[in-house]
């Protein structure tokens, strides 16, 4: 088994390499356009490019307003940066910044479904660099300035609001800023401190350190008792190296000159500069229960297992997601330009950014409702040092955020579409909760620690060691291999991983494994009456791996497993039947497909096991597939889907799905389904309420299930590539201990995926047991 101290020299060491290869593959970066209407043919072309094209053109010549209702304008924002202070790298150019920016294309698009077109300009002088924004305004509904150094970001950022009509927003000042103050707020409350008493030390005065600062300042915080640092040391009155007069602000009468002499005494300790800049002997001279905020990414200012060995009292922030209270403006920037945007918002004012700050620590302070604890696994967090303020998961963010700013907005006057109805408009931001396509984080979060192992029956795969290597590092699972200890060993070294055969995880050698009789007796015990000999019961436990992992499990060695990457389905289906068995009371064995996409995630039954399942077996099946999909924190709405529609048709498939309807209303009440339906009745209301105004499905059926293994599967495949949906799956239902038998096409992602959820279903299966 791997300790923590192996867990972190892995993670430290490789996740570089993952980092190089999760960019290059499957495609070169992160980032690609979708065409939102289908160009299908003649007519589409037309209405689309030219002719048709002409039409919104006039009509947004007439009245640029338009602009809203016939393009994308109105949720395009662009994500700018000339690469001067890209991250804590510094001044690594344009280019080099390409990959930070299609990152914040992507957070702006995962958590606020806002379009971004992310651009790196080779330029640096002020007057340059405003001209080739200001340029772009006719394309974008606001603009995000990224990671441009100061002092120019100030005069860059101030030139291009006034110049321009739509938002302009710096989020490394501004957004930064929210965040921060919002975790100041609630830390304030917990040591009970006055933000006009607490004395700040800022380790860093460029954008976003002297925004916060100014933040700060107009939230209470008193210039007298805030002292700034650079590489030069204490910005003092009368200093004259690397100053400027946004700086300058805060140029105090001192005779402290070194970070060392400014902490003394400080109650806040705001790092925005750069890694390792604050040693850990500097907190000793820190106030009770100091703030410490070291936001310097990808590494901060010190890590917080150094700062809490020295000051046990202190509340600690980073801005990295591995550690609690993550401070980063990822909090903050895809919700606040939700909210400008929606409402057409010209500027972002201080009052806009003062009702995020107001959102956003507020939340930290309420209960954790039942959807939002489903973001966070399996502990649902406290108000208190360690949960100061939300994480980025938390699908309340963009439900309080969005609305609070689109207010703000309009009471500022600069909302050219106000939202009228906010209850409606709430309804809208819902969709995020579950379409952010964030579904496997309960799953991974339930697992966080629990270490239970599940061996992987084809342990040599590339796949599967890079998948072992992720779920060591992120602590899901202790991974078991099965395979040629030597084999194992030099693909490790071949792909770069770091992770140690025999040490970090286990190898079963089916060659050479002193467990092999023991091995085989108890194979004989599940197979000897079922046509097999003590000689073939000898072979195949020397070269069936699946039977191999099968029998660890009943033997308690390993918690669940994982086969599937190489051999037949039914092979491996009939291999766990015969060993692990079927649970309590379940006749079958049926698959359940996840297909996660930008459009929702739905789940599929049977894609993999029953050719032709009887009406008896659509039922089981049905029950166990919403009953696993609760463990993904979403409740199931069911529909049988046919080529029939409530009746349209009468062939034996839809008199078995009918049937099939009619046990599971009887068996389980409480689930919601109907059926048989089209698949368009099942995914969209309207056209069902049309045909059966009565149904008792409710909104967008989420799993889908099918009368045949055929048009299940077919329809998984077609859906998946015409989507470039992510499958997640199949999922065996009905096994007596998790055991999942993944497809020759399986990515490594993908086995990471099964196997945390394989993990997941151990874990609720200690708890159901703890509470029976
Ligand atoms: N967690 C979060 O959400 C965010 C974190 N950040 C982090 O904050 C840092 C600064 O970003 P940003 O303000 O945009 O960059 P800027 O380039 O505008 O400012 C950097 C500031 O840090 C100072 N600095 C750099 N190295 C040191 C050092 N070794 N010791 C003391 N001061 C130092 C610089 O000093 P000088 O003026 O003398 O050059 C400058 O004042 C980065 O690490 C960035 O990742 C930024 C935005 C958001
Ligand atoms: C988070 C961020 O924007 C930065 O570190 O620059
Ligand atoms: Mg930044």
């Amino acid at each position: 088994m791997a300790d923590s101290t192996d867990t972190d020299r892995l993670a430290e060491s490789d996740l570089d390499n993952q980092a190089l290869f999760f960019h290059k593959y499957p495609k070169p970066g992160k980032l690609a356009i979708q065409a939102t209407k289908p160009l299908g043919n003649q007519r589409d072309l037309a209405l689309a490019y030219s002719p048709g094209v002409a039409a919104p053109c006039l009509e947004i010549a007439k009245d640029p307003s338009k602009a809203a209702d016939y393009t994308s304008r109105a949720n395009l924002v662009a994500v700018i940066s000339n690469g001067t202070a890209v991250l804590g790298l510094g001044d690594i150019g344009p280019l080099a910044s390409k990959p930070v920016m299609e990152g914040k294309a992507v957070l702006f698009k995962k958590f606020a479904d806002i379009d971004v077109f992310d651009i790196e300009i080779d330029a640096r002088e002020i007057d340059h660099v405003c001209d080739v924004i200001a340029a772009l305004e006719p394309t974008f509904g606001g603009i995000n300035l990224e990671d441009i150094k100061a002092p120019e970001c100030f005069e860059i950022e101030s030139r291009l609001r006034a110049r321009m009509k739509i938002p302009v927003f710096h989020d490394d000042q501004h957004g930064t800023a929210i965040i921060v103050a919002a975790a100041v707020r609630n830390a304030l409350m917990l040591s009970k401190k006055d933000l006009a008493d607490v004395k700040i030390v800022a380790s860093g005065a460029g954008a976003a350190s002297l925004a916060c600062l100014n933040l700060l300042v107009s939230l209470g915080a008193r210039h007298e008792n805030i002292l700034v640092t650079d590489r030069e040391g204490v910005v003092y009155e009368g200093r004259n190296e690397s100053m400027d007069p946004w700086k300058a602000r805060y140029a105090r009468e001192t005779e402290k000159r070194t970070l060392e002499d400014a902490i003394d005494g400080a109650d806040i300790f705001l790092g925005l500069s750069a890694a390792g800049v604050l040693k850990p002997g500097l907190l000793k001279t820190m106030a009770r229960d100091p703030l410490i905020l070291a936001l310097a990414n990808p590494t901060p200012e010190i890590m917080p297992d150094l700062a809490r060995e020295v000051r046990p009292d202190a509340m600690i922030c980073t801005g990295r997601s591995d550690f609690p209270n993550q401070v980063n403006n990822v909090l903050c920037f895809p919700f606040i330009f939700r909210g400008a945007l929606d409402c057409g918002a010209t500027h972002i004012t201080e009052k806009m950014k003062m009702a995020a700050v107001d959102a956003i620590a507020a939340l930290a302070r309420e209960n954790v409702n039942e959807v939002a604890a489903k973001a966070y696994g399996s502990d649902t967090p406290i108000f208190g040092p360690e949960y100061l303020i939300p994480t980025p998961f938390d699908p309340r963010l963009i439900l309080k955020i969005a609305p609070a700013v689109a207010k703000a907005a309009a009471e500022e006057g600069v909302a050219l579409r106000p939202i009228e109805d906010m209850g409606q408009y709430l309804e809208t931001l819902n969709r995020f909760v579950f379409r952010s396509g964030l579904i496997m984080k309960p799953i991974f979060k339930s697992t966080q620690d629990t270490n239970h192992r599940v061996i992987f029956a084809d342990g040599e795969d590339e796949r599967v060691l890079r998948a072992a290597q992720v779920l060591l590092e992120d602590r899901v699972c202790q991974p078991i291999l099965i395979g040629r200890p030597s084999v194992i060993e030099t693909r490790l070294e071949r792909f770069g991983l770091t992770a140690k055969a025999g040490t970090d995880f286990q190898i079963v050698d089916p060659s050479d494994d002193p467990r092999y009789r023991d091995y085989v007796d108890a194979y004989l015990d599940k197979v000897g009456r079922k046509g097999i000999t003590p000689d073939s019961a000898r072979t195949i436990m020397r070269t069936n791996s699946t039977v191999i992992a099968a029998i660890a499990v009943t033997r308690g060695e390993a918690d669940a497993m994982i086969c599937g990457l190489e051999g037949r389905f039914p092979h491996h289906v009939r291999d766990i039947g015969q060993v692990i068995g079927l649970d309590h009371g379940v006749k079958r064995f049926a698959a359940l497909s996840v297909l996660i996409s930008q459009s929702g995630t739905k789940f599929f039954v049977d894609t993999y096991v029953q050719r032709h399942p009887s009406a008896e077996d659509i039922a089981e099946m049905t029950i166990l597939a919403a009953d696993e999909i609760k463990r993904f924190g979403i409740a199931p709405k069911a529909a049988l889907v046919s080529h029939s529609n409530f009746g349209s048709d009468d062939t034996e498939d839809t008199r078995k799905l009918r049937k099939a309807l009619a046990i599971i209303r009887n068996e389980r009440p409480d689930l919601e389904i109907d059926g048989e339906m089209h698949g368009d009745a099942a995914l969209n209301p309207a056209v069902r309420e049309r045909s059966m105004p009565a149904s008792t499905l409710t909104g967008e059926a989420n799993l889908l299930v099918f009368p045949t293994l055929d048009a299940a599967n077919i329809t998984l495949n077609v859906v998946k590539t015409m989507l470039d949906a992510l499958h997640v799956g199949p999922i065996l239902l009905g096994t007596n201990s998790p055991a999942h038998i993944l497809t020759p096409s399986v990515t490594s992602r993908g086995v990471v995926n099964m196997a945390a959820i394989a993990a997941a279903q151990v874990v609720q299966n200690e708890r159901g047991e703890d509470a029976g």
